[in-house]
């Protein structure tokens, strides 16, 4: 078994987010655009459970719990709740349905139904849902921890594998099951990843600013698909960002803007010897005001590890290879 699915970027704002089209329900299945997300364990949906408030714009679920075995069924007692690095948070009751991604379907998954969610993801009409593709411990699903997809059917699968082949401003891929040699074109390197934290978390070698010389330095990361930007210790930020003229920390919005005139610097990242470059031109989130522009590396602050996300995800093919648990980055 394989599957593969489209990874569309949030169709209004700057790759934002990726959405997938998750098929949920076996008697009346519906299609429910989800966030893709290495960076958590829940799979959670807007639904019929969600205040009409809170769901305005957004295509809900609506669990069938007719009465055969292929209709959804409320797990009696269990809830989940959630609160994401960003401070947005969701919370509900939990059903258990078919739920099929690219083709590749798990019959009894359990789809967490939003009674709650927080304005952010409200104002985000394109993303229904969470689709949490981190380690099942990091699951919020209590009393019983529930498993992800991807824990669900990676024993039907091909292989304990898949990937992510995001794009800068066009439609990526998902695979799951199969790695497509055909998506890349230098060889993958791997390296471990630690579940300790339940993230998909490594070492990597070190960084390049622009044209500056590589830092040849051990630090820790975790690649997350749900986060938009690149996040690395303050310092490298600071060094970052002085290669761009009048580039700045504006305290207003706690991020470092600059010219929207300016194209920003090459960022590269070290895996052992491995080199991936993240053109200058990824790190430009999008603009602020008509002069100043946000800029897509900004500081991890408290945070112990990097995070890898969406603007450096994409510049690269990336393997989770939950089999052997490595990660693995490819040039495209
Ligand atoms: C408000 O939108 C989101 C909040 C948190 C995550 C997970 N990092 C993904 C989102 O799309």
């Amino acid at each position: 078994l394989t599957g593969s699915a489209v990874a569309n970027p949030n169709p209004s704002n700057f790759d934002r987010e990726y959405l997938v089209p998750v098929i949920i329900g076996a008697v009346t299945p519906q299609t429910i655009n989800m966030d893709l997300d290495t960076g958590s364990s829940d799979l959670w949906v807007f639904s019929n459970s969600t205040p009409g408030a809170q769901a305005t714009g957004h295509v809900v679920y609506q669990p069938n719990t007719c009465n055969a075995s292929t209709c959804a069924k409320l797990l009696p007692g269990e809830t989940w709740s959630i609160q994401y690095s960003d401070m947005s948070s969701s919370s509900g009751i939990v059903y258990s349905d078919l739920v099929t991604i690219g083709g590749a379907a798990v019959s009894s998954q359990a789809v967490e139904a939003a009674q709650i969610v927080s304005s952010s993801f409200t104002t985000d009409t394109a993303n229904s849902g969470l689709l949490g593709m981190a380690f099942s411990s990091l699951n919020t699903c209590r009393p019983q921890q529930q498993l992800t997809w991807f824990d669900n059917i990676k024993a039907s699968l091909a292989a304990e594998v898949w990937t992510a082949n995001l794009q800068k401003g066009a439609a990526g891929t998902y695979n799951f099951g199969y790695i497509d040699s055909t998506a890349y074109n230098s060889n993958i390197t791997y390296t471990p990843v630690s579940t300790l934290r339940g993230f998909w978390e490594f070492t990597f070698s070190g960084y390049q600013l622009g044209s500056s010389s590589f830092v040849t330095t051990d630090m820790a990361a975790i690649a997350d698909t749900g986060t938009t930007l690149l996040l690395l210790p303050s310092a490298v930020v600071e060094s970052y960002w002085a290669q761009v003229p009048s580039a700045h920390l504006e305290p207003s919005l706690g991020a470092y803007i600059y010219p929207c005139s300016a194209t920003p610097p090459n960022f590269t990242f070290g895996i052992g010897s491995y080199r991936g470059v993240v053109p200058g031109s990824y790190l430009a989130y999008g603009p602020v005001s008509s002069q100043w522009c946000y800029g897509g590396i900004q500081s991890q602050g408290s945070s112990p590890f990097s995070v890898f996300g969406d603007v450096l995800l994409k510049a690269q093919f990336v393997v989770f290879d939950v089999g052997n648990l490595r990660i693995g980055y490819a040039a495209k």
